[in-house]
């Protein structure tokens, strides 16, 4: 049931755009399999009539035709192809976009619990699977079907007899194709699945290298790759081998139908019932009905195969979007002034309370900080403005308008966020900090780099901005990732800016000296850090402290020394660090 509804939805988007396209392939198909059709008749004339009675310019007329059926089946092949490779093609890039827009839009709960490597192979091995799914395939099924059903039309006209015999043998060769059919399936299967186990190892193996040298680590990569390599042969030779013996079962079968052509046909010629002409014919017909028919056969299992994949690519589209949007999604956030309120919110991420009733007010052109120790509850904090996870109970509400009511990818965009956890692309410095945006001013992405300190830096650099800085920017240092984030959230001019131990691989003057820079460029944004070296925050304009989830206390740095309380004494921890700025 969920299989030919899922077939079925994925009939309906292959050829949504393409039924043009894939009504012409249909047409080519059907009159290649025509024009493969009258080659056996061809033969026939060519000896029957031709040959035998000596037409010297009847031999060139029907050889000429061969030559001309042979030409214009082999043209329409590669038209065929090239019109079902776009069509392949263009139906799954649709698709890998269709997955991926999908992803963007699910819940921080999907992306906590996802299985990179599973998505990774549904993007590319089960995708690739089925672009030899959809009209390949069922158009050539459609085609085998008429294929055989004239080529028995013709073998019954011919010889009844013969044809009862070569059927008879047609039902064995089938019926071993569907038994080696199966357990290629499952061994195929099997195999795939231990090429993406190896993939895994591979890839964490090369997208980790440094520190796997570091870390001396590779003993252990090492130990699991031949260990499951290992496996692989094994698997692998089993395949080979029942592969190799079907293709020896099917080719002593055909061997045994066309000695029982050519013998039993062959007492016919010379008891004078049948032409070598028919014969000839008849076995090419007896070829044409065949193939068709293994080809069904064999159809079946890579049928079965795309329908793992189609299932597997429907598990996630179907993932259900969780994070709505309560007026469709129809309130921008242009004029988004940024004043931000907590107001009784609750969150759990799962039976725990993670935050219990946080009541927070934070401010346009002014810097909030958050702290608290590990664990209690500050970066929830953002990812809840994010609406990366809705909140239980309580509202959170930007300029007055709670967050759900903005249209989501609006919201997003008016927030930019600079965390330890860097997104640095492999690419060049430019469109690492414009993220790729043409129309931002080149000056003010040089202003913004100068505020940063990492100007000089890049302009020492032999191709300056066009530099690239390699995968996660491994061609920089710690400090010089932390500032072109710091830039790149300057640069996008979002109304909201949130620092999450953003100078955290900066030293205490550097860290003075950004700060400073930049308090020019912030001073219309609503400003959030989040720092455990709260020497970094103590000029905020409030500090809210948190603690298991629960605001305990807030006020300016001077109102809140002067409590003697819970900041009092993080400060007190910290005593060194205050000293030393
Ligand atoms: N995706 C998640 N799924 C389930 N629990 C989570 C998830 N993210 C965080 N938690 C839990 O929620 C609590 C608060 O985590 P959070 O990351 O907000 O703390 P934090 O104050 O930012 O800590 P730190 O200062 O160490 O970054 C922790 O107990 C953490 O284990």
């Amino acid at each position: 049931m969920k299989n030919s509804k899922n077939i079925k939805r994925f009939l309906k988007l292959a050829f949504e755009k393409n039924k043009f396209v894939a009504s012409i392939g249909f047409f080519i198909m059907f009159s290649i399999s025509i024009l493969n059709l009258c080659i056996p008749q061809l033969t026939r004339l060519i000896v029957d009539d031709a040959i035998s009675y000596r037409k010297t310019s009847f031999l060139l007329k029907l050889i000429f035709l061969f030559g001309v059926v042979s030409f214009i089946s082999a043209l329409l092949s590669v038209i065929l192809e090239y019109l079902y490779s776009r069509m392949q093609k263009n139906v799954s890039v649709k698709l890998k976009i269709k997955l991926l827009r999908h992803l963007s839009k699910l819940s921080g709960d999907y992306y906590t619990n996802i299985k990179t490597g599973n998505i990774l192979s549904i993007l590319e091995s089960d995708i690739f699977t089925l672009e030899n799914f959809g009209a390949e395939i069922l158009f050539s099924i459609i085609i085998d079907l008429i294929t055989a059903s004239i080529a028995v039309f013709f073998l019954i006209k011919m010889d009844f007899d013969l044809l009862i015999l070569v059927i008879a043998l047609q039902l064995f060769i089938t019926f071993s194709q569907s038994k080696f059919t199966k357990s290629i399936a499952s061994s195929t299967s099997e195999v795939r699945n231990s090429y993406g186990n190896i993939a895994n190892i591979i890839q964490e193996y090369v997208s980790n290298i440094m520190n796997v040298v570091i870390s001396k680590s590779s003993f252990k990569f090492f130990k699991r790759y031949i260990n499951k390599e290992k496996k692989l042969i094994d698997k692998r030779i089993r395949l080979d081998v029942i592969m190799s013996s079907n293709v020896a079962i099917v080719r002593v079968l055909n061997n045994l139908i066309t000695i029982c052509i050519y013998g039993y046909g062959g007492l016919k010629i010379i008891k004078g019932k049948m032409s070598i002409g028919e014969l000839l014919a008849f076995q090419q017909y007896t070829n044409m009905l065949i193939g068709p028919c293994i080809n069904i056969v064999r159809s079946n299992t890579r049928i079965q195969q795309s329908v793992v994949s189609i299932n597997r690519i429907f598990s996630v589209l179907d993932e259900p979007i969780t994070i709505k949007q309560d007026n469709k999604g129809n309130r921008l956030t242009n004029d988004f002034i940024g004043d931000i309120i907590f107001d009784e919110v609750c969150f759990s991420y799962d039976e725990d309370k993670t935050l219990d009733n946080i009541n927070m007010t934070l401010e346009k052109g002014k810097v909030t900080a958050l702290v608290g120790s590990s664990g209690c509850g500050k970066s929830t904090i953002i990812n809840l403005l994010f609406r990366l996870w809705d909140i239980d109970k309580g509202e959170i509400s930007i300029d007055g308008i709670n967050i759900k009511d903005y249209k989501l990818k609006s919201l997003r965009k008016n927030i930019s966020i600079v965390t330890q956890d860097l997104l640095l692309f492999d690419d060049s410095i430019l469109n690492n900090l414009t993220l790729g945006n043409k129309d931002i001013n080149k000056e003010f992405v040089e202003s913004v780099c100068k505020k940063v300190d990492i100007h000089n830096f890049i302009n020492e650099l032999s191709n300056g901005f066009n530099t690239i800085i390699g995968e996660k920017g491994v061609k920089l240092s710690g400090g010089q990732k932390q500032r072109v984030a710091i830039a790149r959230a300057l640069i996008s001019n979002s109304s909201i800016v949130i620092f999450d131990e953003a100078t955290s691989a900066l030293d205490n003057i550097s860290q003075k000296t950004i700060t400073e820079n930049i308090s020019e460029l912030l001073e219309d944004k609503t400003v959030i850090v989040i720092a455990h070296r709260l020497s970094t925050i103590k000029n905020a304009d409030k500090i809210y402290v948190i603690d298991k989830g629960r605001v305990i206390e807030s006020g300016s740095h001077k109102e809140l020394v002067l409590n003697e309380n819970a900041y009092y004494s993080l400060i007190n921890e910290q005593k060194q660090e205050f000293a030393l700025t």
